[in-house]
């Protein structure tokens, strides 16, 4: 199975520095462009500590990892609070499978899916789950908590109804 990136059907926003830098800058200077012109036609009470300018201080392209939980606190939360947790890539094959999986056989259960390649603390994600579980490969599932390992893992606990059982014991 084809397993990169570039093989990602819908690629993301770019997330690096500059990009984000060039996006929130073009935001700005649209925002000026609007906020000068309301000041023409109706002299509107705009400061600096508008509505418009403290969004764009705030916006998470400018502070992309103000709000972040430490990778160990994110996949320990993450596994605590949701049932069936999957951490993917989003263009990864044998994780489109595991998610194909619940979707066919599951459909009623809500499942949190992280794709790791969308964040950028990834490896330091993928860190803390090789400590945590032995594995630094995606998909790793856990059901109520519990770790049950890549694709082929969750298809064999599958055909031994381990998953069923599993999801009925964490209702
Ligand atoms: N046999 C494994 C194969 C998993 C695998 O090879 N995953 C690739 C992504 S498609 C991987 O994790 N590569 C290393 C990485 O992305 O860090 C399974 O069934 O889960």
């Amino acid at each position: 199975m084809e397993c990169h990136p570039l093989y990602k059907k819908d690629p993301p926003l770019p997330t690096t520095g500059r990009a984000d830098h060039a996006t929130s800058s073009r935001l700005l200077v649209m925002l000026a462009a609007v906020r000068s012109r309301l000041y023409k036609t109706a002299t509107l009470p705009f400061s600096s500590s508008s509505p418009f300018f403290t969004l764009a201080a705030s916006s998470p392209l400018q502070r992309p990892h103000a709000s972040m939980s430490s990778p160990k606190d994110f996949v320990e939360d993450t596994i605590n609070n949701n049932k069936v947790v999957i951490f993917s890539k989003s263009y990864c094959p044998y994780c489109a499978e595991t998610k194909q999986l619940f979707r066919n056989f599951f459909p009623n259960i809500d499942v949190k899916v992280i794709e790791l390649d969308e964040r950028p603390d990834m490896t330091a994600i993928q860190d803390y789950i090789k400590e945590k579980t032995g594995r630094r490969t995606v998909p790793q599932t856990f059901i109520g908590r519990q770790h049950l390992g890549g694709n082929d893992d969750l298809y064999a606990a599958y055909e031994e109804g381990k998953v069923k059982t599993l999801l009925d014991e964490s209702a």
